[in-house]
C-alpha cells in the first residue's frame, strides 16, 4: 500500500524500554536521523538522564525528545500514556516495543515472582501497550510502523530459558496477528529476533545463566547495543518484516520458515531444507552436552 522505504526524518517514534540497552540505542540512532522521540520505562531518574543525553545529539532546531515514566505491564498505565499523548497533541507515527527481561536458570530454581515478571515485562508490556495505543495508530490510514521485540529464542528454545522463551514465542505470534489486522490501516508490523547484545539486562541475566546455556548460546556472541540498533534501523529502512541481528539468528529463522515472512527467499528456502536434514542433530548434540554435565554432577556428589 505504501512504499517500502522508511524515512524517519520528522516522524514521532515512541519507544518502550527506551532508558537502556537496545531501546535507548534505537532512540539515539533514530534521533540522529531526524526523528522525534518519546521514551518510556518505569524509572524516571534514568529517563531524565537519557533525555538529556539524547538532546545533545540534536541536529535540527525543531526536533524534540521527551519521556513518560510508566509501568506498562499495568493496562491502566498504558491508557494514561495514551491520554497524556492525546492531551499534548502528540500522535505517534511509529511504536517500538523494546521492554523485556530474561531470568535464565534451571526451571526448578526460578522463583514464581520471576516467572510472573517474565510474563509481565516480555508479554504484557507489549500487548497492553499496543492495545491501548490502537485508537491512535488506526485513527487514519497512513504509513506507520509497529515494531515488536522477540528473540532468536523464539526459533529455538533451549536449556535455561524456560522463563523467557515462551514469552518471546508469544510476542512473535502476537506480531503475526497484528501484521494481518493492521494491514488495512497502513501499519507495517515488524518483529525483531535479536541474538545476544550487550546491555544492562544482558549483564544481569548472565549472573544467573547456567554454564550450559552459555555454551549453547555461544554461537551468538554479544554485539554492542549500538551495533544491534544500527542493524535494526537499516533493516526497517529496507522494509524487512522479520529482522535478525546476527547470522545464527537468521539461520535458525530459516530452519523454521513455515508461513513466515522471508528475507533472501532462495537462500532461506535452501537453508530450511538443510535445517530439516541436520537440525535435529544439532539438538541431539545439545542433549549430549546436558547428559555429560549431569553425569559429571553425579560424580561430584
Ligand atoms: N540483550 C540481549 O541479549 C537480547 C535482548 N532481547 C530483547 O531485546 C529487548 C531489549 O533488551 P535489553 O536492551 O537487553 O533490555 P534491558 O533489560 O537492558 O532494558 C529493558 C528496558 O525495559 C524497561 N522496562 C522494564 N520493565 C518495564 C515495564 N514494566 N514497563 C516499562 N518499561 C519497562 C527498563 O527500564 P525500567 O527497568 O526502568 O522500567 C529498560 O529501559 C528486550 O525485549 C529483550 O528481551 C532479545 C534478544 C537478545
Ligand atoms: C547449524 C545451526 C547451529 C545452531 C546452534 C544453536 C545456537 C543457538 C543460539 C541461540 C542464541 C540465542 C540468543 C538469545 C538471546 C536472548 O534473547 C537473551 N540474551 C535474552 O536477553
Amino acid at each position: 500500500m505504501f512504499s517500502n522505504k522508511y524515512n524517519v526524518d520528522g516522524r514521532l517514534i515512541v519507544i518502550t524500554g527506551g532508558s537502556q540497552g537496545l531501546g535507548y540505542a534505537l532512540a539515539k540512532n533514530l534521533y540522529l536521523k531526524g526523528a522525534n522521540i518519546i521514551i518510556i520505562s518505569r524509572t524516571e531518574t534514568k529517563l531524565l538522564t537519557c533525555v538529556e543525553e539524547i538532546k545533545k545529539l540534536s541536529r535540527k532546531k525543531d526536533q524534540f525528545v521527551d519521556y513518560v515514566a510508566a509501568d506498562l505491564s499495568k493496562y491502566e498505565n498504558c491508557e494514561k500514556v495514551r491520554e497524556h499523548l492525546v492531551l499534548k497533541n502528540l500522535l505517534p507515527d511509529d511504536l517500538i516495543c523494546c521492554a523485556g527481561i530474561a531470568y535464565p536458570q534451571k526451571f526448578a530454581k526460578i522463583p514464581i515472582s520471576k516467572i510472573d515478571e517474565g510474563i509481565d515485562i516480555n508479554y504484557r508490556t507489549a500487548v497492553y501497550f499496543v492495545h491501548a495505543m490502537l485508537p491512535l495508530i488506526t485513527e487514519k490510514v497512513r504509513e506507520q510502523h509497529l515494531v515488536l521485540c522477540s528473540s532468536v529464542i523464539a526459533s529455538y528454545a533451549f536449556y535455561g530459558y524456560s522463563q523467557y522463551a515462551p514469552m518471546k514465542a508469544a510476542v512473535k505470534a502476537f506480531g503475526d496477528c497484528m501484521r494481518h489486522e493492521l494491514l488495512p490501516y497502513g501499519v507495517k508490523v515488524h518483529t525483531l529476533f535479536p541474538g545476544n547484545f550487550e546491555s544492562e539486562g544482558y549483564a544481569q541475566e548472565n549472573l544467573t545463566k547456567p554454564a550450559l546455556t552459555k555454551e549453547i548460546e555461544g554461537a551468538s556472541p554479544a554485539i554492542s547495543a549500538e551495533k544491534c540498533a544500527d542493524i535494526v534501523v537499516k533493516s526497517l529502512q529496507n522494509g524487512s518484516l522479520y529482522i535478525y541481528t546476527d547470522f545464527i539468528g537468521w539461520v535458525l529463522g530459516s530452519f523454521s520458515l513455515g508461513l513466515n515472512p522471508r528475507e533472501w527467499w532462495f537462500a532461506q528456502i535452501f537453508l530450511s531444507f538443510v535445517g530439516s536434514l541436520v537440525g535435529r542433530l544439532v539438538d541431539l548434540y545439545h542433549e549430549h552436552l546436558i547428559r555429560k554435565e549431569s553425569q559429571q554432577e553425579d560424580k561430584r556428589r
